[in-house]
C-alpha cells in the first residue's frame, strides 16, 4: 500500500507544473489540429455544418481540461479553524464529476465520496467539490485522480485522516474497444486513521452507502 501512495506522490511531485504555459500551442495551431482530425474521421472540416467546429471544440477543450489551470493550493486555502466541538467524519457523498482517461482522451463519468477526520479545522464543503474538478479537468487515470484528491486534502488540511472512493465508468470501454457499457470502476485511497484502522473503512463504506 505504501509503495502505491509513493508511486503516486513521485508521480504528482514529477509532473511538470500544470499551470505552466510555456509551448502551448496557439489557439489556430489547436483548431488545425481538430481541422486534420474531422479529415482522418472521414468528413470535410470545409462543408458548412463543420466550419465552426473547430472553434467550438478548442473552447470546449478550454473548459473540459480547465483543471490545467486551477491549484488545489488556492481551493483549499481557506480553513476554518473553529470546530466547535465537532471530531467526527465530515462525508460529503455523490459528488459528479466527469473527467478524460489519459489512454483514449474519452470521457470518464462518475461520482466522488470524500471523507475527513478534521483536526486543526475544517473547509468549506464546496471546496471538497471543487478540488475534485482541479483533478478531474485533466487527462488522466481514475487511480491518480483518487490519490490527487486524497493527498492534496491531506497536505492542505492535515486532518486525522481521508478517504475517499471514486466510482466511474470509462467510455473507453463502453463505446469502444470491448464495448461493455455499464461497467462500475471503483477506487478507494485511505490515509490516517482510515488507513490504520478497518473499522473506519467500514464506517466510511457503510456512510457512503447508507441512508439515502
Ligand atoms: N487502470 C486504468 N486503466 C484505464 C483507465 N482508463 C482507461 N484504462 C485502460 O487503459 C487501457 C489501455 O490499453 P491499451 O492496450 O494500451 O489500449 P487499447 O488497445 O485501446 O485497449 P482496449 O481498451 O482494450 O481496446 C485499457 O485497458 C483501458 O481500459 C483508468 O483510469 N485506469
Ligand atoms: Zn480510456
Amino acid at each position: 500500500m505504501d509503495a502505491i501512495v509513493n508511486l503516486y506522490r513521485r508521480d504528482r511531485d514529477e509532473r511538470p507544473a500544470p499551470q505552466d504555459a510555456a509551448g502551448r500551442p496557439s489557439r489556430e495551431d489547436a483548431e488545425a489540429a481538430v481541422r486534420t482530425l474531422i479529415r482522418w474521421a472521414g468528413d470535410d472540416p470545409e462543408r458548412e455544418g463543420l466550419l465552426d467546429t473547430p472553434k467550438r471544440v478548442v473552447k470546449a477543450y478550454e473548459e473540459l481540461f480547465s483543471g490545467y489551470r486551477a491549484s488545489e493550493a488556492e481551493v483549499l486555502a481557506k480553513v476554518f479553524e473553529e470546530v466547535e466541538g465537532y471530531g467526527d467524519i465530515v462525508l460529503v457523498r455523490d459528488i459528479p464529476f466527469h473527467s478524460h482517461c489519459e489512454h483514449h482522451m474519452v470521457p470518464f463519468v462518475g461520482k466522488a465520496h470524500i471523507a475527513y477526520y478534521p483536526s486543526r479545522g475544517v473547509v468549506g464543503l464546496s471546496k471538497l467539490a471543487r478540488v475534485v474538478d482541479v483533478f478531474a479537468k485533466r487527462l488522466q487515470t481514475q487511480e491518480t485522480m483518487t490519490a490527487q484528491i486524497a493527498n492534496a486534502i491531506d497536505d492542505f488540511l492535515k486532518p486525522r485522516g481521508v478517504a475517499i472512493l471514486v466510482e466511474a465508468e470509462h467510455m473507453c470501454m463502453s463505446m469502444r474497444g470491448v464495448q461493455k457499457g455499464g461497467v462500475s470502476t471503483l477506487t478507494t485511497q485511505f490515509t490516517g486513521v482510515f488507513r490504520e484502522d478497518p473499522t473506519e473503512q467500514v464506517r466510511f463504506m457503510t456512510l457512503v452507502r447508507g441512508l439515502r
